[in-house]
């Protein structure tokens, strides 16, 4: 079975072909085919292409950015022609996976696309307007340019979706609860890939470990897993709680909203731009979202930008202490994402908290661009471990079981 995954994150598009033969699923992600990444972010008015195929083909372009569309119809071109051709017809492809990032109430597991399921992904863009519409422009480029093919959608909020109610439940009026206001939990598909992949590294059942997941990435959440389950996550309702991101300001008093709301110039649009785009390490450095030009920006001595990193840091510190009492112990720290898996000054300083516990890192293998290992002292109290978040592969499978099923 040959897979298409389109994954839309809020600063990328990432894009694998998978091909699944036989009839159990690998423990192991396949490499795939042909992957391809599409860099909003890194160059104002430009996106970056890099393509690369399984042959070692590869590519890469700087497109302007001014239709998202028209970048990911040049994107599937790379799949069927040119030197990274992998397949001669898009005929060839079984099934196209979807990121899609809100789910809602109503999708609690991956489902085929509909014209039903679109329209309630259409529905929920206001609640992640960074993501759900970017889903559904890949779901309607497949449709446009290869026509009708099965399509499936893996949700963020999926995972999250038998939170205990203590943990879900935000302490509004009861009728929150019954208008569908509650916590969903976002990155899903990370959050559940890490557990499953640190249980193998750690040679332990899934089922014995308590992990807290830390996704770093442009957006930024945690997770605490026991049982293999989400017990606690850091996102909320939408995908601005919690953390400190790169555009996003996480969670911040309510009580700040309503102030702004109230002085006349602030309309809600522009309050939710100010919340999703122009906060977070942007807003506090007035640099970037991207951690590595903050990065770039302290080694030069920019407050703003050291000012950015120390909230970053006392945010993530503070919640992981959160995902801890949640929890009731921990037997391993998972970090992933963008700068979870490759800067490793985040993950010293965020480790450096919990010293107090007996937790050590050895500061040689968190240095040495670490990927799916553990990068604790052998006589730490709780293992760290850098997981490479395999998002597409995650996808993958899920296509692959849901047809599978269809097909039985
Ligand atoms: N080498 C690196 N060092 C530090 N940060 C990095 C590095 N590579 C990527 N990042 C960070 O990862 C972020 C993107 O993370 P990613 O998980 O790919 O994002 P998305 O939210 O789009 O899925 C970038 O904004 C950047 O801050
Ligand atoms: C949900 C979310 O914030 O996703 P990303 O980090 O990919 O933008
Ligand atoms: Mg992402």
């Amino acid at each position: 079975m040959k897979i298409l995954v389109l994954n839309a994150g809020s600063s990328s598009q990432k894009s694998c072909v998978y091909e699944i033969t036989g009839n159990t699923l690998p423990e192991e992600p396949l490499k795939p085919l042909w992957e391809a990444k599409v860099d909003w972010t890194h160059q104002q008015g430009f996106a970056e292409l890099e393509v690369k195929t399984a042959k070692g083909e590869q590519l890469q372009e700087k497109i302007p950015a001014d239709s998202r569309t028209q970048v990911m119809a040049h994107m599937l071109d790379t799949l069927c022609k040119g030197s990274t051709q992998v397949i001669s017809q898009p005929s060839e492809i079984d099934v196209v996976g979807h990121r899609v990032v809100h789910g809602g109430q109503d999708y609690r597991e991956s489902v085929v696309i509909t014209e039903d399921v679109k329209q309630a992904i259409a529905r929920l863009a206001e609640l992640a307007p960074d993501h759900n519409p970017a889903n559904l422009e890949g779901i309607e480029a497949i449709e446009q340019h290869w026509g009708t093919l099965t399509q499936v959608a893996a949700f963020d909020t999926a995972f999250h979706s038998h939170l205990p109610d203590a943990a879900a439940i935000y302490p509004g009026p009861y009728e929150w609860v019954e208008q569908g206001i509650r916590r969903y939990g976002f990155h899903g598909i990370s959050h559940e890939y890490c557990p499953k992949r640190a249980s193998r590294i750690l040679g332990r059942d899934l089922a014995s470990v308590r992990l807290i997941t830390c996704h770093l990435g442009n957006g930024c959440s945690l997770a605490a897993i026991k049982n293999g389950r989400s017990i606690d996550t850091t996102m909320g309702f939408t995908p601005l709680d919690g953390l400190m991101m790169g555009s996003r300001s996480g969670a911040v008093d309510p009580g700040i909203l309503i102030h702004l709301l109230r002085q006349s110039d602030n309309s809600v649009d522009e309050l939710a731009k100010v919340l999703n785009k122009a906060s977070g390490l942007r807003g506090i450095s007035g640099i970037s979202n991207d951690m590595r030009e903050i990065r770039e920006a302290i080694s030069q001595g920019n407050s703003r930008a050291q000012l950015a990193w120390d909230i970053y840091v006392h945010r993530l510190r503070s919640y992981i202490g959160g995902m801890l009492a949640s929890l009731g112990g921990l037997d391993a720290l998972v970090f992933t994402g963008g700068v979870g898996e490759n800067n490793p000054e985040i993950r010293a300083a965020a480790c450096e908290a919990f010293a107090f516990l007996g937790l050590k890192v050895d500061h040689e293998k968190n240095a040495h661009k670490p990927v799916d290992i553990d990068i604790a002292t052998s006589d730490s109290s709780v293992r760290v471990l850098v997981i490479h978040t395999e998002e597409d592969w995650e996808i993958a499978c899920e296509c692959w079981l849901l047809l599978e099923k269809k097909s039985a």
